[in-house]
Parts: structure tokens; sequence; C-alpha cells
């Protein structure tokens, strides 16, 4: 780090409040990065995290407090003067146009240019000058929509740094990433670190900090109770403040995730799910998984690894019965893919329950009501809804246990679902779907923007399940969680699928290099 005494910080952050409504945010909030500081920024679920990125963005004002640049106050009331301010930040939802080539991506955040005079070439140099400095390779040409996940993030990289960016904020890069993905993500930092460029890395996975950050803020109910070198720390410190209770030995235990429930091993019991020889397609009609067989059963969770992008999404659509299979069949709980009733509708009400990979975009509607959204499963039930009217009280009554049993930090039954923060988003999808003693549990990414602690929640709701002789198909690329839950893994990869393998039988390494298309492993 920078002498602290003589260098101002670039960006700061001084008794910085933000209220919405009752809800405080941030709350008088010091925050300090300075050049070439790569600086983490961690918190439960609903800390006020976001918050903070969205100020910095220019998407918020603080309501109190400043925010210094160079030592100097300013006013960030448009993205365009974080920009200016030499502020970037990288989304965790991309802000990508799907059908647009990277390169043309990068142009429409460069309005200097000109709109129907776009210069290609200058455009060109710049992002090959950006690619070169953070040594990063990146597909220009092709529609973003047939890139995979991490060329994705590299593409939105470059657009934040194609600006003259001193700092770049990155809300928590790793979270879709598979190992060799997330280990070229921290090269990149290092590269940036080494130019100068101050980093904030947002990120729920202790791993991060101890890989990358020199300093770790933790903020807890927004306010900051910890900002400490990272060097300093371990991993217990982190969460005995992220969650403020003082006990060790359950910090401990949430940091190894110790769990209790150990697999059943499903041998021998019939398959809740069948699936023979089948093909799956893409949106753009293209092969995204050919040739797959699998069983599932009652009692286990079979898990497949990967980066996004290459079939996991059309396997979980296909099985929540949002689409049919291109080729092949599937036989789930007395559904037949071949049949008229292979549909979401009539899936669910058979026992599927289908944690989403998108919430936003399938998982929820934004606008409504948390109870609304929780009929959107749940509008079957007589004791919610019946001769078509909503029994308010019961629904209430149901969605306050739910949430209070899940921990959703919410304002009431009644909030708007798009006002919580993004893992009480995910928590609440939870709650919802794994409610009703689903028979197969369809979770994608289901950890994906939780804390630790919930994490560690979530993943004893899904060994419970299995313990209770319900089929689990798990979609995640984090290889740990992988490790943790799974009886059974597959990959899907570079046009391929590996597996299914027990967990017994095969080592992280190897799943590593099949995740990266290398190996040859059983087809
Ligand atoms: N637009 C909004 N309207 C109302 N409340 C909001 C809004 N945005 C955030 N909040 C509230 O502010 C608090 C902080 O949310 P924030 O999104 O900053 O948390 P976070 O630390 O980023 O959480 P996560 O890890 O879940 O993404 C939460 O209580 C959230 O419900």
């Amino acid at each position: 780090m920078s002498d602290e005494g003589s260098v101002p910080p670039l960006v700061a952050l001084r008794g910085v409040t933000k209220r919405f409504g009752a809800v405080v945010a941030n709350r008088a909030v010091d925050l300090a990065v300075r050049p070439g500081e790569v600086l983490a920024l961690v918190g439960e679920n609903g800390a006020g995290k976001s918050t903070i990125v969205n100020m910095l963005s220019g998407l918020l004002r603080p309501d109190e407090g400043s925010i210094l640049v160079d030592g100097r106050p300013v006013s960030l009331d448009s993205p365009a003067q974080s920009v200016r301010a030499g502020i970037g930040v990288v989304h965790q939802h991309f802000t990508l146009v799907p059908t647009l080539t990277g390169l043309d991506n990068i142009a429409l955040a460069m309005p200097e240019l000109g709109l129907g005079r776009l210069n290609r070439r200058q455009i060109g140099q710049a992002i090959d000058t950006a690619a070169r400095t953070l040594g990063l390779s990146v597909d220009t040409t092709s529609r973003v929509e047939g890139l995979d996940v991490a060329q994705q993030q590299r593409i939105e990289i470059v657009k934040a740094l194609i600006h003259k960016v001193r700092l770049l904020i990155l809300d928590e890069p790793t979270a879709v990433l598979g190992p060799e993905d997330k280990a070229h993500l921290f090269d990149t930092i290092r590269r940036l670190k080494a130019e100068g460029t101050a980093v904030i890395l947002i990120t729920h996975k202790l791993e991060d900090i101890f890989a990358v950050a020199d300093r770790a803020v933790v903020l807890r109910n927004g306010e900051v109770v910890a900002d400490a070198p990272a060097a300093g720390l371990t991993p217990d410190d982190v969460v005995l403040h992220m969650v403020g209770s003082g006990d060790r030995d359950q910090a401990r235990a949430i940091v190894t995730g110790e769990t209790t429930l150990r697999s059943s091993s499903a041998s021998g019991t019939d398959a809740v799910c069948r699936l023979a020889d089948v093909t799956l397609r893409r949106s753009n009609g293209s092969i995204a998984v050919s040739g797959l067989s699998l069983d599932l059963h009652g009692g286990e969770i079979v898990a497949i690894a990967g980066v996004d992008g290459n079939g996991q999404s059309e396997l979980m659509r296909v099985l929540a019965g949002m689409d049919v299979p291109l080729g092949g069949r599937i036989e789930c709980l007395g559904r037949d893919s071949a049949g008229s009733a292979w549909t979401a509708a009539h899936l669910r009400r058979a026992g599927v329950a289908h944690v989403p990979e998108d919430r936003r975009r399938s998982g929820i509607v934004g606008e409504m009501s948390l109870a609304r959204n929780y009929l959107l499963r749940h509008s079957d039930r007589r004791a919610l809804v019946r001769h078509g009217m909503v029994r308010n009280s019961a629904l209430q009554r149901l969605v306050r246990e739910r949430l209070a049993l899940f921990d959703v930090r919410t304002r009431g039954a009644d909030e708007r679902i798009d006002q919580l923060s993004g893992g009480n988003q995910q928590k609440f999808v939870l709650a919802r779907e794994m409610d009703g003693d689903p028979r197969l549990i369809l979770a994608a990414h289901p950890s994906r923007g939780l804390d630790i602690k919930t994490i560690r929640f979530v993943h004893g709701l899904l060994e419970e399940a299995r313990q209770a002789g319900k089929a689990v198909l798990l979609v995640s690329s984090d290889l740990d969680e992988i490790l943790r839950l799974a009886d059974r893994i597959m990959v899907f990869a570079a046009g391929r699928t590996f597996g299914p393998t027990s967990r017994g039988d095969i080592a992280r390494d190897e799943i590593g290099a099949w995740i990266a298309g290398h190996a040859s492993g059983p087809a």
C-alpha cells in the first residue's frame, strides 16, 4: 500500500448515511481507497454493500456526508459524472446487450464517438490496449449471447476500463466464475494494482479477500465494523465482524461449514426422474447438450459443475417444464416430456421445486409484494386461495412465518420485492420454493449472492432434503459447494458432458480440468 500519511485517498466516503424510508442502508460510513490498493468490501446480505456501490457509481446520492476524490468533495449525480471522476463499475448483473457483439457493446459505452458513426478502428484499438494491459483475451466479434459468463465479464471489465478508470469496483465478480476463470480474474486485479488502479472488490467468498485484497472493510447493518489489513485477519475474524456475535466457535463452524447430515446412499431407490439420450437446444437454436442420459434418485444430490452457458440453464428449464427437449425423452414424477402435460404448472403440481438461476427474470416479479410473489408458486393451495379469492390473512401469516424461518431481512410481506437486497431476494425464492414438500428440487446456483452464514443454512436445507428422501439437482459453478454437497457429479463444459461419477471417485483437480474442458474424462 502507498504511504498513507502523504497520499490522499483516491476515493473516500466521509460520514455517509443513506436511508430508504425507515431503513438505514448506510450509517455514517467512512471508507477510503488509495491508488494501487485492493479493498475487499464484505458483509452479510443487506449489510449495505450495493448501496455504497450505487452511490459511487452515481445512481444514488448520500443523504448525509460526502464523497471525496483526491481529497476534494465531489457530487456524483449521474453515472456519467462517476465515469468522469475516474470510477468504473462492473455490476453483478451484467449490462450487456445480448444480441450485439462485444465491440458494439463497448461502443455503446463510448457515446462521445457519436451514434451511427462508430469509429470501429479507434474502439478496436482502445479495446486492444485495455486487454493487453490486463493480460486478457477478449472475444469482441461474437454476439454476447453466445459467450460464456467469464467472457462476458471480461467484456464488462474492458468496457469499464475503456474510460480512464482510476478506481474499478467489481460487484461479486467471482460468484459466477469457475476456478480457472477466477484465477484469471485475480491476475487481472493484480495487473490493475500494479498499474496504480484502485480496486474495490465486493465478495461473499472469504478466500477472495486473502487471495487478492490488501485490506478488508466489513459492514454490518449499514455500519463499518472493521477496517483492517487483510494480512492481519483470519476468516474467523471476518465472520465474527460480519455476524457480530462474538462467538468464535460459531464463527469457526460457519467458516468450515461443518455439517451434521451426511450423504444417504441412494442406490437402489427408484428414479424420480429419468433422462434418456436427451438433446437440449439454446434459445438461438444451437445445440447446448446432446446424448444426455441421467437418473435422479430420491435421497441424493446430483450436481452439475461447469461454467455457465454450457447447457445447465437449458437442462433446468426443461426439467422445470418451461421447455421441451429437442431430442430424447424425460420421465419425471409421472410426467413424460413427450406428453402434453409437460408444463411448468403440471411439473410443479407433481412436486418439482425450482430455484432458477436468474431470480430477477424468472424467480420473482420485482414490482409485486413479497406476499404476491409467494402466491406465484402456491396459488393452487386451498388454504391461500378459495373460489378465486386470495385469503389475505392466511397468506400474510404463512409468508411471515417463512420470512422469519429463512431470515429474510424485509419490512414485511407487503414490501415490494425489488426493494430487498439481492441476497434477501434469493432467500425469499428459496423460502417459497422449498415450501410444500417438493420431491425434486432443481437448485440453480442456490447460494449465489448469499453471505457465508446463509450459505451454510441453504446447504443444510439441501442436505435435509436429501435426508428426507428428496431428489436434488444442483447446478453450480462453485466447486466448494459441489464437493461439499454432491453425491454424484457431472460436468458440462466446452460442448461436452462428463460423468456422472460418484463424489468419492473423483478428485478436485480432475473436476477442475473437466470444467476447463481440458481432460478427456469419462464421457
Ligand atoms: N431501492 C431500495 N428501496 C428500499 N430499500 C432498499 C433499496 N435498496 C436497498 N434497500 C435496503 O437497504 C439495505 C441494504 O441493501 P444493500 O443492497 O446495500 O445490501 P447488500 O450488502 O448489497 O446485500 P446483498 O449481499 O444481499 O447484495 C437493505 O435493507 C435493503 O433492503
